[in-house]
């Protein structure tokens, strides 16, 4: 089962409420001579939506894998819930695992069962005796609660777009009211406004369900609008966790190419240009919002 900090056990709908579910120190992960991680500490703050960013092939992938126990570290330890990954007993890892919910790359639905049954899945696995009528009803739930329509139920994964793919990993990720999230680039492959819709999604699950959330990500417009920290990973561990604005003063050559490059001005401006419309009513405000305007009309004719 999974511990408050004091290292008492939880009772099965107790939720935790240390300021850490995540905990991860000297982590190093190794496939052979490929050393991936080396001194890797992190700590997830509960309530939290963190960010996670680096180049490709940074191992960001294998950190959320490190966590949720698909992957042994090579040295270190995880510890999610006051509990260390590696050393929990089967037993032990059903309490913690029963706790999150992961969406991976690509949604990973079984691709010969409907949406609904790939939502009960993890019910079945780790709520045999629910009835199946109940099962049905909260895989509906999930479903609808994923902004899914409730048709979706009963399709397969090849009878929907890739938005609704993710949607449909979200829903299973969700099936076991999760304390925590882990979202593996959840809005790659979506259009602007799919992704900014997803995007909303998970802030009001953070916020309605009182999720933390570990997002993988290399979508700026979604660091800047929903992360409340980001951590960075570069040269084997993480670099830097911090809040967007605080990390775009750090002087590392990386992160000011990502965040300062024209790609993360641009996200930084359209963030900009939401905060003032939220203001509209305040001459100064529509005053920079139509000049803004008027500027991008130009540079688009231009
Ligand atoms: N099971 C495995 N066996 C061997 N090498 C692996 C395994 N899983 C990952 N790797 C290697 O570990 C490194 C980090 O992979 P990972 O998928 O975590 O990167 P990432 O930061 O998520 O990249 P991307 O942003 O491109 O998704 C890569 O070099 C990858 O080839």
């Amino acid at each position: 089962m999974a511990q408050d900090e004091t290292g008492r056990e939880l009772g099965r709908h107790e939720r935790y409420r240390g300021e850490y579910p995540i905990v991860v120190e000297g982590l190093k992960t190794a496939f052979g001579p490929q050393v991936v991680h080396q001194d890797l500490d992190l700590k997830v703050r509960r309530g939290e939506i963190l960010g996670v960013v680096g180049g490709s092939g940074t191992g960001k992938s294998v950190l959320m894998r490190a966590i949720i126990g698909l992957q042994r570290p090579t040295e270190g330890e995880v510890s999610v819930f006051g509990r260390s990954i590696a050393g929990s007993d089967p037993q032990q890892e059903i309490g913690i695992r029963n706790r999150w919910g992961v969406l991976f790359q690509g949604g990973a639905l079984f691709s010969t069962l409907t949406v609904g049954e790939n939502v009960e899945v993890p019910l079945k696995q780790f709520y045999p005796d629910i009835e199946p009528e109940l099962r049905h009803e909260i895989a509906r739930y999930k479903v609808v609660l994923s902004g899914l329509p409730e048709e979706a139920v009963s399709k397969y994964p090849s009878e929907l777009s890739g938005g609704m793919k993710k949607r449909a990993g979200l829903a299973r990720a969700l099936a076991l009211d999760p304390e925590l999230l882990f979202l593996d680039e959840p809005t790659a492959g979506l259009d602007p406004i799919g992704a900014a819709a997803f995007d909303r999604l998970t802030l009001e699950l953070k916020e309605t369900l009182g999720l933390t959330v570990f997002l993988i990500t290399h979508d700026l417009d979604t660091l800047h609008e929903i992360c409340d920290r980001v951590a960075v990973i570069a040269d084997k561990k993480v670099i830097a966790v911090d809040t967007v604005p605080n990390l775009m003063e750090l002087d590392h050559p990386w992160i000011q190419e990502y965040f300062n490059g024209p790609r993360g001005r641009a996200a930084l401006t359209a963030q900009a240009l939401d905060e003032l419309r939220k203001h509209m009513d305040e001459p100064v405000a529509a005053h920079a919002v139509k000049a803004l305007d008027k500027a991008d009309s130009k540079k688009d004719k231009a």
